[in-house]
């Protein structure tokens, strides 16, 4: 289906967004938006009436390129964690991280996932492979002093060029990792770009204890005084005073990390949205949770915000819409709604993983019980990106390189 095309879903089981849930309607997809949701037929027919249909899910934080990691020195706490994962980044080439990334594009997009926002050292190369596979992404180079001299991100970065599929964003590790003049030149740099930061920021208690003995201020608060912030989009954030949230603009949550990490908090998930802000959820990376399926992460969203704070204030809805609406948002795409005029990126779910089909169970059954293999189709941008079965033969040829090239 190209995509320049009109083309309609016919007959959709249940077409379900963050604002609404519709039964047995058609959805006709006109170049790259959706024209409309009613009865009416155009151009060609694809039956829908055993598929649900949602929009399509944004990993808002992953590391494409850690495939060849996943399952490596896990099980151990974060800062051990890191310090042996970036003594093999040193050695590790575009080409392996290319690699990785490949096959985290495949497995997500597999999975239901449109669009990702990546914290690598390839972006280059995830730029390409995103092309390829027509899947939205947000990457960058990333600053992290002792990986790379600053000056040398910032001018790479530069070169960096936006297409239909790529933005660059700026990746700054964290503000343990970086010097406040790290921090500095990243600012610099994202305003110049026009573009946000994306950084780690309060993923563990230690981190909170390291910024106040150095900088005498908590994480966010630093970032504040900073004036990065509020054009930062922050992940994890597990550790942040309630107080320090009215600086907070973007921030991102990845339960299954920080529960596997032990390192989990209480990421303010309600307390975010109720102020009005860009919640978002992302998997991190292929060695943390070390799955890049956005249906569990929706779930563990829940799970995770009930077993912190002993509440139900958090509904599946919830995590639809940070997972959908809220991820287009910080893409800065209108999309992540099935409404006309918004970008026709939509994933068709097997209706018959999603049983008993309800009106008011459905939302319950695609975030608790839906998993990424029920994806059948995704469409990016009015095109099938990907149908069941898809790039296997890819897959396996990228499995066996990075086998072969196991650390
Ligand atoms: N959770 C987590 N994952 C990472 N992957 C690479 N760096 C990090 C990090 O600092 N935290």
């Amino acid at each position: 289906m190209s995509g320049n095309k009109t083309y309609t879903l016919v007959r959709c089981r249940f077409i379900v967004d963050s604002e609404n849930i519709v039964e047995n309607l058609n959805v006709i997809i006109q170049g790259n938006v959706i024209k409309s949701i009613g009865h009416e037929i155009e151009g060609d027919e694809i039956d829908c009436s055993n598929y649900v249909v949602i929009p399509g899910l944004i990993n808002a934080h992953t590391h494409s390129g850690m495939m060849i990691f996943r399952g490596y020195y896990d099980d151990s706490e974060l800062a051990d964690w890191l310090s042996r994962i970036w003594d093999e980044e040193r050695k590790m080439t575009q080409k392996v991280m290319n690699i990785g990334s490949e096959i985290s594009v495949i497995e997500m997009l597999s999975k239901g996932t449109t669009g990702f926002v990546d914290m690598y050292f390839n972006p280059e190369g995830v730029k390409e492979i995103a092309e390829k596979y027509g899947i939205r992404v947000e990457a960058g180079y990333t600053f992290l002093d002792s990986m790379m001299e600053p000056h040398e991100v910032d001018s790479r970065q530069r070169k960096l060029s936006r297409t239909n599929y790529f933005k660059p964003i700026v990746n700054v590790h964290s503000i343990y990792s970086t010097s406040v003049d790290t921090l500095k030149l990243a600012k610099q740099l994202a305003e110049e770009t026009e573009t946000r930061i994306h950084i780690h920021v309060a993923e563990t208690r230690n981190e909170i204890f390291q910024s106040k003995k150095k900088y005498g201020k908590f994480p966010v608060e630093f970032l504040h005084e900073l004036n990065i912030v509020e054009i930062s989009q922050l992940v994890h954030l597990g550790w942040v005073a309630n107080w320090e949230l009215e600086y907070v603009e973007m921030a991102t949550h990845c339960p299954t990390s920080n529960m596997k990490l032990a390192t989990a908090g209480f990421f303010p998930f309600i307390d975010m949205i109720e102020k009005g802000k860009n919640v978002t959820i992302g998997t991190d990376g292929p060695s943390t949770n070390n799955s890049l399926d956005m249906f569990r992460e929706m779930k563990n969203t829940v799970l995770l915000q009930r077993h912190s704070y002993w509440d139900t204030r958090i509904k599946a809805l919830h995590a639809l819409k940070s997972a959908t609406e809220e991820g287009y948002k910080l893409m800065g795409i209108k999309g992540g709604k099935i409404k006309e005029g918004y970008m026709a990126d939509l994933v068709l779910l097997d209706s018959d993983q999603l049983y008993p089909l309800k009106k008011d169970r459905i939302v319950s059954n695609i975030v608790y019980n839906a998993v990424g293999e029920n994806v059948s189709k995704v469409i990016i941008d009015g095109k099938i990106a990907y149908e069941r079965g898809k790039f296997s033969a890819r897959k396996k040829e990228l499995l066996s390189l990075i086998d072969n090239i196991l650390i």
